[in-house]
């Protein structure tokens, strides 16, 4: 059985949380996957912590109705008000999974999250780009020398596998060259401004179905992006490139003029992320609005979905696309690294 806290009950964390309910008997039959959701702490929607697990159903109700995690009923176990580190800590949860917002300068809270948890001997599955985008190297060791378990899916490209794709079933190859659209947000937006939307109106929309960033001018300033260009160069192509290097341009200066003129002449807009390996070995990124001939492969690609395209030395080019934002995709990514941890935790026992 894993015990599960949830640091950060948003979206993403709500919508893992009812994946986990609605597959309870196949994910038990298919994976060996068992759990509990002993605990929730969150910035607003306050905590509840119960040893013997919480009622899933009712606690989703709770935040929906009341906006809190605190109205759930009181009974002989049940505690609340628990800080997010004392959540980490003091519970009986062997899983962390730490869903708060993406702090693109300073990556906190969430790395002093996944620190405190590793320092407890316990795992974290994230989609939180910080992180990995700031200290993906120290979070790696840390969590290898206390055994335990570290997945982060979902932090480039939501539930489509980004990351473990190639890290798998590429290997053995060089990538020298990773290039795409990684952001959902402003894909979602230049497709509404295509078809007539305003800039406002179609931000307001990726919004409101839970693809943009708690702040958007994370998405839209390409933020966000340069978060995934800089997790592409570190964790795929061992480079230990610093965010702050990748050179960024987003898309908030773009008027419907721009885009309208662009799908005249046969073209599109998007906004795209690439790395690259130099002759020396260096690494060099980038993430910018780019207008892409309309036979382009990265031009069929609209609304929240992302593509990626890995330049290997031995395949040659690899075009990924799929579902780049979104709570229910999000909260697969979180899924299948859980299934990834179940996985080698039976190979630890067998
Ligand atoms: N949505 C998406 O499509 C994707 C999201 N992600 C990442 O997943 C993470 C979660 O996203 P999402 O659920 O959409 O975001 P939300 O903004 O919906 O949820 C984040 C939650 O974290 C809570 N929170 C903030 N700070 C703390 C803290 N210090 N301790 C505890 N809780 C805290 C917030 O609290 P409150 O609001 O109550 O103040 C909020 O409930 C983010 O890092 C995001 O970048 C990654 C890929 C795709
Ligand atoms: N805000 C992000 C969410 C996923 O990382 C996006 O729009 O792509």
């Amino acid at each position: 059985m894993t015990n599960i806290a949830m640091i950060g009950f948003g979206g993403v964390g709500q919508a893992l949380v009812e994946i986990l309910e609605e597959k309870r008997e196949s994910l038990s039959n298919q994976h060996g996957l068992e759990s509990k959701v002993v605990a929730v702490a969150d910035l607003m929607k306050g905590a509840v912590y119960d040893k013997n697990g919480l009622d899933v159903q009712t606690l989703l109700e709770c935040v929906r109705k009341d906006g809190s995690v605190e109205t759930y009923p009181d009974g002989p176990d049940v505690v609340k008000g628990m800080s997010s580190i004392d959540t980490i800590e003091q519970t009986n949860a062997d899983m962390i999974v730490e869903v708060t917002f993406t702090d693109v300068k300073t990556g906190e809270p969430a790395i002093t999250h996944c620190k405190r948890a590793f320092a407890s001997r316990k795992s974290v599955v994230t989609t939180n780009k910080g992180p990995i985008a700031l200290a993906y190297k120290e979070l790696d060791e840390m969590a290898r020398e206390n055994g335990v378990f570290f997945g982060f899916e979902g932090t480039v490209m939501s539930g489509t596998p980004a990351l473990r794709m190639p890290e798998e079933t590429l290997a053995g190859n060089e990538i020298t060259r990773i290039s795409g659209i990684l952001n959902g947000t402003t894909n979602y937006i230049l497709t509404e401004m295509e078809k007539g939307k305003s800039y406002k109106e179609a931000l307001e929309q990726a919004q409101s179905y839970g693809y943009a960033e708690a702040d958007p001018t994370n998405d839209v300033e390409g933020y966000d992006a340069r978060y995934k260009v800089a997790i592409l160069a570190n964790y795929l192509m061992d480079a230990p490139l610093d965010y702050r290097d990748v050179t960024v341009k987003g898309i908030s200066d773009m008027t419907i003029e721009d885009v309208q003129e662009a799908l005249g002449n046969g073209q599109k807009w998007k906004l795209i992320g690439k790395v690259e390996r130099q002759e020396d070995g260096s690494v060099i990124g980038s993430v910018k609005p780019e207008k892409v001939e309309g036979t382009h492969p990265l031009a069929g690609v609209t609304g929240a979905t992302n593509a990626i395209l890995y330049e290997c030395d031995l395949l040659g080019p690899v075009l990924l696309t799929g579902a780049g934002a979104g709570r229910k995709e999000t909260g697969f990514s979180l899924l299948i690294d859980l299934i990834h941890y179940q996985k080698e935790r039976k190979l630890q026992t067998s």
